[in-house]
């Protein structure tokens, strides 16, 4: 497989900004659809049986847009599935996502359960807090809640970036370290030093966008919607 490359803050955010611009002209919506979609195609990949409840924390940005979606997409699976998303963004794109999540019959929690309810009713927490735009220190209601996730058994899949690590310097504050990492389009230099499941989703990066910003991705197999780039898998090996 070809070196991959981890993305700076700044190289994630102005790829961003061009996908979405003029000259690609994505629609936020369609990339995040296509991230969500990926996102539960990956857990449905890892963890195909889970017995009990999945929790989505959500946050204020696009990265809990993601986790919006992906919860749709894992009830249409067949997971049972409950949303925490404490701080709702007042935005169209953000209030037809709650609709749709609410007519999937999607219970939203008006607080986040404590530990020992967590370990009882839930089997996987999908962390879609912060993404590729997190920085400084966390601030409320999100510093307590990740704090939880630190001390909880339940495995937890992030989603782009562990909630709270820094998108550069990794997890400098010793936060939680999820079972599975979810990177979009192309992981972040946060995620370099990360040992556990590492897959790539959001298979939407153009050809000419490729050649323009020298980015190079692993390749996606048929229509598969992510490639598996964990440092402990075979395939990855030189
Ligand atoms: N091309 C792609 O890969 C796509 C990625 N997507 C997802 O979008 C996020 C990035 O979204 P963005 O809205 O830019 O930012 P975040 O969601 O990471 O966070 C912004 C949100 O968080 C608040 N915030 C920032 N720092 C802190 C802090 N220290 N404490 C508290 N709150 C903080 C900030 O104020 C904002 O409200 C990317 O990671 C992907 O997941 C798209 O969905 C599709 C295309
Ligand atoms: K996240």
């Amino acid at each position: 497989m070809k070196s991959i490359k981890y993305l700076t803050q700044h190289e994630a955010i102005v790829m961003d900004q061009l996908l979405m611009g003029d000259k690609y002209k994505f629609p936020t919506e369609s990339l995040m659809e296509l991230a969500g979609l990926s996102v539960a195609s990956i857990i449905q990949k890892v963890y195909p049986n889970i017995s009990k409840k999945v929790l989505t924390i959500c946050g204020p940005g696009n990265n809990g847009g993601d986790g919006l979606v992906a919860s749709r997409h894992l009830v249409q699976f067949g997971y049972d599935v409950e949303i925490f998303y404490p701080k709702k963004t007042d935005k169209k794109l953000y209030h037809d996502l709650v609709c749709q999540c609410k007519h999937e019959d999607i219970k939203f929690l008006g607080e986040l359960p404590d530990n020992s309810l967590l370990s009882k009713e839930y089997g996987l927490i999908v962390d879609s807090i912060f993404g590729y735009s997190f920085k400084g220190d966390i601030r409320a209601p999100f510093d307590k809640i990740i704090e939880q996730l630190s001390k909880t058994d339940v495995p937890i899949a992030s989603v782009d970036m562990p909630s709270g690590w820094d998108v550069e310097a990794g997890n400098i504050k010793n936060l939680f370290t999820p079972a599975l990492l979810i990177s979009l389009a192309a992981p972040k230099k946060g995620a370099e030093s990360f040992e556990g499941i590492h897959y790539l989703g959001g298979r939407f990066l153009p050809k000419e966008f490729l050649r323009e910003t020298n980015l190079t991705i692993p390749k996606y197999n048929g229509c598969d919607q992510f490639v598996n780039i964990s440092k402990n898998n075979n395939n990855n090996k030189n």
